[in-house]
């Protein structure tokens, strides 16, 4: 937050990590940990919450984040980028003093004509970050057929579902495709990935990062997973699938994403976090019916919240006795939290990775040791169908 005196407030690092066919092991580099000496000019472009976050995980400036800009902005300016907290800058000021943080430098790409002055709606960088507050360098473009830059919760979710050459998999929720990609490069391209995900643009995103990284394996569907069972035992291209079709389902439901970060603000209200609980379990019925007797399940969500992890295991554990929770491999995250009506054991079983640990926080020695000290928020369970 901007202080007085033009201090400012360090917005949170990130946690990147690496997977591709060839690096199958669990990678993560730590690449953005220190807050450079970067000093606000006098020259200010405003860009809203959503874009600003963008930028602390290494993006540019793209024109539709724009609020305001100077009066005389032109192409090749120096500009210092704040992110509008709250949503309260009005469109095509030219400054705000409402609550702010400061970004990091850049050079302006378009003049506030092109920006605000226009009847299309301006597109594009609109200003090349050439300060950011933190170095994340942009992965765009690096080794694309090789790797799929991913948060290391979302590598441990592949690894933990434990996919093997030749099974048939489900991937219920998977646009854009990172834990489908990584799910068909530890079967070795072997075996059957189905992908689904009911936006039909995003299947685009799926089949194209299939295609650029040779995953061969993996068939996209647009298709809301909530009907992907079918009565009819003879249908057995493409969705919806009769009962008992896969060795393995993932389940990387939506959610409330209230462990996205770094993360400047949200619009929502409580009626909107709370409405992914029903989603999750009408998710939930379908994995289970799709899912093969002897087959794993795992449940994953990026968000914090008790009601779309821990509550929803206890509710899956009452609603389905088939179901037993199972031991995760890699466990690098902390257990479950209390409060959802599960055993100690069962709390143990389950993985969680906590952003609110920072390893500024911590402090001790053990604790900044541990890998869900400075993740995502993240929540994984693994269930067995017996
Ligand atoms: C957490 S994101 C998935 C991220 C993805 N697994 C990955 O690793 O790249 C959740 C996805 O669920 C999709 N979705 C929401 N409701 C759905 C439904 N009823 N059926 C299928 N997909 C749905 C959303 O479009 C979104 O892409």
């Amino acid at each position: 937050e901007q202080a007085p005196g033009n201090k400012i407030q360090r917005p949170e690092t990130k946690e990147i990590s690496v997977q591709s066919k060839n690096i199958r092991c669990l990678t993560s580099s730590l690449l953005s940990r220190t807050l450079r000496p970067v000093e606000p000019l006098s020259s200010e472009v405003v860009v809203d919450a959503q874009c600003g976050s963008a930028v602390l995980r290494g993006a540019h400036v793209f024109a539709p984040g724009i609020v305001a800009s100077p009066k005389f902005m032109k192409t090749g300016d120096l500009v210092s980028v704040f992110s509008d907290l709250e949503g309260k800058c009005t469109r095509a000021a030219t400054s705000f003093q409402g609550k702010r943080v400061f970004v990091g430098n850049g050079v302006a790409q378009m003049d506030r004509f092109s920006l605000f002055c226009t009847d299309k709606p301006a597109k594009g960088i609109g200003v090349r970050m050439v300060e950011p507050l933190y170095q994340s360098p942009s992965f765009d473009g690096v080794l694309p057929s090789l790797a799929f830059l991913q948060n290391l919760p979302s590598v441990v979710v592949g690894h933990v579902l434990g996919p093997r050459p030749g099974e048939r998999i489900l991937d219920m929720c998977a646009a854009p495709g990172g834990k489908t990609s990584h799910i068909a490069a530890l079967m070795g391209d072997q075996g059957e990935v189905v992908a689904l995900d009911r936006i039909r643009n995003k299947i685009d995103r799926i089949r194209e990062n299939a295609q650029m990284l040779h995953l061969r394996s993996i068939t996209a569907y647009c298709f809301n997973s909530t009907q992907a069972v079918s009565s009819d035992p003879a249908h057995t291209e493409g969705p919806p699938f009769p009962p008992e079709s896969f060795d393995r389902v993932l389940l990387d439901a939506p959610c409330s994403g209230l462990g996205q970060r770094p993360n400047m603000g949200t619009t929502w209200g409580l009626k909107e976090i709370c409405s992914y609980q029903p989603l999750q379990r009408k998710l939930f019925h379908a994995a289970v019916r799709l899912l093969k007797k002897g087959g794993v399940l795992v449940y994953s969500t990026c968000t914090v919240t008790l009601a779309e992890n821990e509550e929803q295991v206890a509710w899956a554990l009452e609603t389905f006795p088939c179901l037993t929770l199972q031991p995760q491999e890699p466990h690098i995250g902390a257990e479950g939290m209390l409060g959802a009506g599960l055993s100690p054991e069962q709390l143990r079983l389950l993985q969680r990775f906590s952003p609110e640990l920072s390893w500024e926080q911590t402090g001790t020695t053990a604790l900044s040791r541990r890998a869900d000290s400075d993740t995502i928020g993240f929540f994984i369970a693994k269930f067995l169908k017996g």
